[in-house]
This record gives structure tokens, sequence and C-alpha cells, in this order.
């Protein structure tokens, strides 16, 4: 179900030096969609994800988030661990979050085991696998209970069965969420998402529910991109 608005952009542009990364945008992202970007390499996915996160400046428009962003939480492809244990990795991410240390431990845990990984929790989080990795990251950003979760192609670098874990996980995570996640895949586009945001060259082309988007009528060029990914 589709609650309140949690993001607006409203004219929203992002230039960096000479490249038009996101062209004025306006949309608005309600709480609890699961929003798929979509697009060719350098159309503005990251971007337009960033700007979301707050972690871009917009040159023009105005950017409106309604979450804070202690309640937001944003995965990459390739997690940043720190050189520590696994179990260090989530508490320290809860402790910084304020909460208590010993507190922490034990919600860091619970978190590990959510994922699998509760018989890796000293292992130091370096030595992990690409897919390992990838689940400590989503212990650690379950742990904090974010109210959005933001995901640059979460699974882009996994062979086929931690990408099917993975995945699985952020399915479960999405579970009362606001998500929005870049991915080239679009299976996974038609498994996670209930909107489909199609960018080309800093331009939303089209946006539609995840239905109408694979089964209704699209602008040519994005007809084209499903066509040559599927
Ligand atoms: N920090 C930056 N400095 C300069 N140009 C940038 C920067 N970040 C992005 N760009 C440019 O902005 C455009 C959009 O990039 P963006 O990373 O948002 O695309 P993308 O759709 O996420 O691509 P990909 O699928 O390859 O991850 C590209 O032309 C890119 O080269």
């Amino acid at each position: 179900m589709i609650g309140h608005t949690v993001f607006a952009l409203d004219g929203a542009a992002v230039r960096f030096a000479r490249v038009q990364a996101l062209h004025p945008t306006t949309l608005s992202i309600g709480a609890g969609e699961r929003v798929a970007l979509i697009g060719a390499n350098g159309s503005g996915k990251s971007t337009l994800l960033r700007v979301l996160h707050g972690l871009v400046p917009v040159a023009s428009g105005q950017v409106q988030s309604m979450v804070p962003r202690r309640a937001q939480a944003m995965l990459f492809q390739r997690p940043h661990l720190l050189r520590a244990s696994v179990r260090h990795n989530v508490a320290l991410a809860l402790w910084l979050h304020g909460a208590r240390w010993r507190g922490a431990q034990q919600v860091a845990c619970d978190a590990l085991d959510r994922v699998g990984l509760s018989a890796l929790a000293e292992r130091n989080a370096r030595t992990l696998s690409g897919g390992q990795q990838q689940r400590l990251a989503l212990a650690r950003a379950w742990a904090l209970q974010p109210d959005v979760l933001f995901l640059d192609e979460p699974t882009a670098s996994l062979d086929p069965t931690a990408k099917r874990e993975v995945e699985a996980l952020l399915g479960q995570m999405a579970q009362g969420r606001t998500m929005v996640f870049a991915s080239h895949n679009l299976g996974q586009v038609k498994r996670l998402a209930s909107r489909v945001i199609y960018l080309e060259q800093g331009r939303v082309l089209a946006d539609r529910s995840v239905h109408d988007f694979f089964h209704g009528p699209l602008p040519e060029e994005a007809r084209l991109f499903v066509k040559g990914e599927t």
C-alpha cells in the first residue's frame, strides 16, 4: 500500500561540470513504494538515488525529504566494511546511531542471524566473500531499522546463488519500508519493484507501475531498452 509522500523532487537537476547528470525532474515517492531505477550506464540512476538520499546537491529545483537521514540507509554494489569482525561492523553502526555498546552487541547478533551470518560473526569482515559481504551490509542496514532503503545495484557483482540469497533478503527487508533501487537486472526489477522509473541521459522517460511498465505501451527508447535487456 502506498502511503503519504516521503520524497518530492520539483524540477531537481544535477550537473557535474559539463555533464547534465539529471535534467529537471519532478516526481514524488510514497511510503511503502518499491521503486526500481533502470536505464543504460550513465543514464543517471545513481545520481537520482544520491539526490533522494541527500548525498548530491541539486543545481536547481528542490528536493524535499519527509524522512530524517538517520532513518534512511544506503547500500552500494560493493559494501564499505571496516577491518574488524563481522559483529563489530554491525554493532559499531548501531553505536554510531546512539545505541549503547552492550545492547548493540545483541541487536547485531540478531541481525546477523537474520542474514545467516551468525557462524561468521567473529571473522574479519574483509575476509568474507562478495555475497557474504553484501549480506553483512544488509544486516548492518537491517539492524538500524531504517524507514527507507536505497540500493545502488546491490547484487551486480554477485554470482547467481549469492544474487538469489541477497535478493530474497531484500524482499523481506522491504516489507513495511520504502525502497528505491538501481538495477540492470530486469528479472529482479519484476520480482522486487512496485514501480519502475526508466532514465535516459539524465531524463525520466517512463514512470509506471511495474505491471504497466512490462505489459503496457512504452516510449520507443524504453521499449528498445527492455527488449535489449531481456
Ligand atoms: N562525480 C561525478 N563527476 C563527474 N561526472 C559524474 C559524476 N558522477 C556521475 N557523473 C556523470 O553523470 C552521468 C550519470 O551518471 P550516473 O552514475 O548517475 O549513471 P548510472 O545510470 O548510475 O550509471 P551506471 O549504470 O553505469 O552505474 C554520467 O555521464 C556520469 O559520467
